[in-house]
């Protein structure tokens, strides 16, 4: 999915380095660094309280780093939300943030006409073009029917698709999705999963904070584990399911061995450790998942 339009010496999309932010005495991440390339698409993941927020925060410069740097395209990151449509940076909240009283196309609208010398346009006047934008994003979703609709009205799984498109509107080359998985059933989240994948085969840059691993496993190209505001694994999803570090990051306990003796009976397991026998992974026995957390509300919020 990593796409080869940049010269090769020319900086990643997003350059996390050696990032340090604290909170009084609470070090939130410490020393963390990572990349995501154009087209690329990254999953941050790890146990609840890890960090992983405070990197979306700090890359939208809503928490001031004590050490390290974000760069996007090479420059520094904003050190304000509101240079991030600026810099080709979008974001979704966990909470959504949906105005729910404002129609999907209205709400979908709010980046174009809050941006710039355009903001006087939300009152009345819309710009053409922006309508546009916007409606052809809403098409792309499968929202197009519904433009007219005021959000709040709508199940979760739409107004989830309705904060993607707002994200979407402003054709982002970065985008930053906070548990976009959270609180979807299947189908919606195989429709996800495809909308991702269109968005990183345009080019667009993927960073995504999720507890869904298989969702994860589905769209990302690398992954990023963090545990108690460290990097603990980073690698392709395969890699990084199959790390001892992580497995204890979620269980809290060491991994097992990776050949443990085993009784020998009706389920035909060896018990030695000779050539033939069979190799027991129980690295493969759980996946390290930890279920979304569908509490944090669903409209209204800001990071
Ligand atoms: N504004 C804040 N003030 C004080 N402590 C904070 C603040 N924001 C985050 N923290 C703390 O920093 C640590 C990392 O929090 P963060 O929200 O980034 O974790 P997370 O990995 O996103 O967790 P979750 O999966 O539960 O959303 C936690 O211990 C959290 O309590």
């Amino acid at each position: 999915m990593t796409t080869t339009s940049k010269a090769a010496d020319s900086p990643p999309r997003l350059e996390v380095s050696g990032l340090t932010v604290t909170f009084g005495g609470l070090t939130a991440l410490d020393d963390v660094s990572f990349t995501v390339a154009d087209g690329e698409t990254v999953a941050l993941i790890g146990p609840n309280g890890a960090g992983k927020t405070t990197v979306f925060n700090a890359v939208c410069g809503l928490v001031r780093a004590r050490r390290g740097r974000v760069r996007v395209d090479g420059a520094p990151a904003p050190s304000a939300p509101t240079g991030l449509l600026g810099a080709g940076v979008s974001r979704t909240l966990q909470g959504l943030g949906l105005f729910d009283r404002l129609t999907v196309l209205e709400n979908v609208l709010v980046p174009l006409t809050s941006t710039g010398g355009r903001a006087r346009r939300v009152a009345g006047r819309r710009d053409p073009d922006d309508v546009g934008a916007a409606r052809e994003t809403l098409d792309g979703l499968g929202l197009a029917d519904l433009a007219a609709v005021p959000a709040g009205t709508l199940p979760y799984p739409d107004r989830k698709r309705v904060a993607l498109a707002r994200a979407l509107v402003t054709r982002p080359r970065l985008l930053l999705l906070d548990e976009p998985a959270g609180g979807l059933g299947a189908a919606d989240i195989d429709r996800l999963a495809g909308t991702v994948r269109d968005v990183a085969g345009d080019g667009c840059s993927v960073l995504l904070v999720e507890h869904h691993v298989d969702f994860v496993t589905d769209v990302a190209d690398r992954v990023v584990v963090l545990d108690f505001g460290h990097v603990i694994a980073s690698g392709t999803p395969e890699q990084v399911r199959r790390d001892p570090a992580v497995e204890e990051a979620y269980l809290g306990v060491p991994a097992p061995p990776l050949v443990e003796p085993v009784e020998t009976g009706s389920a035909g397991v060896s018990t030695s450790s000779t050539s033939d026998s069979p190799r027991v992974e129980p690295v493969e026995t759980g996946s390290p998942r930890v279920e979304p957390v569908e509490t944090k509300g669903t409209s209204g919020e800001t990071a």
